[in-house]
């Protein structure tokens, strides 16, 4: 016991990073199943044995077109739900074959995305330190976060975190998560896993439930990874491996709209999910709000609100959700063109959709797409109303990644 005792306050000021958390590498993925918004309301009343209400379906025609979907990928197929008659009927019991169905698939989505986002990262999955998931289509003990540790060859002493049933926000609150894992654990690795599948919201069309043409018409299945730290390294495995931030994620916060609670809401039943989503008022809300939730976000850092000198990562809950976000902040077209493509090409699914946009975003940097912006802001919603805001610092260089500077890089 030759040594003095040491400082507690100086064991946790060296176990701390130096520098912010940065988004070190992004995988994304589908199901194979493919469905086209134009052909989707025949494939529905078809599956759904609902063709005798065509009024109805002239009215989800109409609905698809609003919702700015082009495309989306669901893990169920009408072979599946041929299978399960009892998913047709919102109050016949079904929820035990719909927990089964994910308790399968997600975990699977998951691991695709995950692998996807290591293996640009370039270091052996053995070198993830926490793991932070979500999903809204499960709730099974234990969850995906224990399956993808086999799946992917992880520790099994990683620390995981899973996060369930937070709706639309999931993503933008596991990327909060792994900012603060990322920052106070001196070379955290945090993979940050999202994965959505929606047959818990299939269901009949029925006169009077508007709330479920919404749901058939907007939501699409995916899963999205990202692999987060602070303080990048260069490590030879044995080959040289670089990090490159691609982001950093600067400051991140999450807000309740006042008097929002059954704005958005969601919950399981024996029917699969219930709940509503009181469209117009969401769209109310989100007006009057957004504008000083990224005001008090930007503001104490003393980083100027022209909202046109930012780029944008905004969860794309439908068309009119990007129109309200462009028409309060008096955007560019240009400015929301990432949310719009991966709305139109995957449709909304729920938290992962914002990890797509991080990465479309990333490929329009790539190719000069983006202009020049250096500073972005990620803006996500949810359940009650929930609002989150992240602060984000452009690293990736047009044409290419960008490096970190030299005198960043340590040899680990
Ligand atoms: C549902 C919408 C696409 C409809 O678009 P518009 O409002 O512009 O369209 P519109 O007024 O022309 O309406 C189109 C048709 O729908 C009908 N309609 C619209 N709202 C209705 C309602 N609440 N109840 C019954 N019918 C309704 C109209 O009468 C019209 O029918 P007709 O044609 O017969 O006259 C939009 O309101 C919307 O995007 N709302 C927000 C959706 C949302 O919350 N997305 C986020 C998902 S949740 C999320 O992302 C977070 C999370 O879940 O956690």
């Amino acid at each position: 016991m030759g040594s003095a005792p040491a400082n507690v306050r100086e064991i946790c000021r060296a176990r701390r990073a130096d520098g912010p958390a940065g988004v070190l590498a992004i995988g994304t993925a589908n199901p194979a199943n493919c469905v086209l918004q134009d052909e989707f309301p025949d494939f529905y009343f078809r599956a759904t044995k609902s063709e005798h209400l065509t009024g109805l379906k002239d009215k989800f025609r109409r609905v698809c077109q609003k919702m700015g979907v082009r495309k989306r990928y669901l893990h169920h197929t009408e072979e599946l739900l041929g299978a399960h008659p009892e998913f047709l009927d919102p109050h016949t019991p079904s929820l035990d074959a719909r927990l089964d169905i994910a308790k399968a698939a997600v975990p699977e989505l998951a691991a695709e995305a995950s692998r996807r986002a290591i293996a640009e990262w370039g270091r052996p999955a053995a070198d993830i330190t926490h793991l932070v998931v979500t999903t809204n289509s499960g709730a099974h003990m234990p969850g995906v976060d224990f399956r993808l540790v086999p799946l992917l060859g992880l520790r099994p002493t990683v620390r995981r975190t899973m996060l369930y049933l937070n709706g639309c926000f999931a993503g933008a609150a596991a990327l909060r998560v792994a900012k603060d894992l990322a920052e106070n654990n001196r070379g955290a690795r945090v993979l940050v896993v999202c994965a959505e599948i929606t047959v818990q919201l299939f269901t009949r069309p029925e006169d009077g439930c508007f709330q479920t043409l919404v749901n058939q018409g907007l939501f699409g299945d995916g899963a999205g990874a990202v692999v987060v730290g602070a303080d990048p390294v260069m490590i030879r495995t044995p080959a040289v491996v670089r990090e490159r931030p691609i982001f950093e994620i600067v400051s991140a916060a999450q807000t309740i709209v006042p008097d929002s609670e059954d704005v958005i809401t969601m919950h399981l039943t024996k029917g699969g999910y219930g709940g509503d989503i009181s469209t117009r008022q969401v769209l109310v809300l989100m007006g009057d709000n957004i504008e000083l939730c990224l005001l008090d976000a930007f503001e104490p850092l003393g980083i100027g609100t022209g909202w046109n000198d930012l780029f944008w990562a905004v969860h794309p809950g439908s068309s009119p959700v990007l129109d309200q976000v462009d028409a309060v902040l008096h955007l560019k077209p240009e400015k929301l063109a990432a949310s719009r493509r991966v709305l139109s090409e995957y449709g909304n699914m729920f938290g992962v959709t914002v990890i797509f946009v991080l990465d479309e975003l990333r490929r329009r940097m790539q190719n000069g797409e983006e202009g020049a912006p250096e500073w972005g802001a990620m803006l996500a919603f949810g359940p009650g109303l929930t609002v989150e805001t992240m602060v984000l610092h452009r690293c990736v260089a047009q044409g290419t990644g960008a490096a970190p500077p030299e005198d960043k890089l340590a040899a680990a």
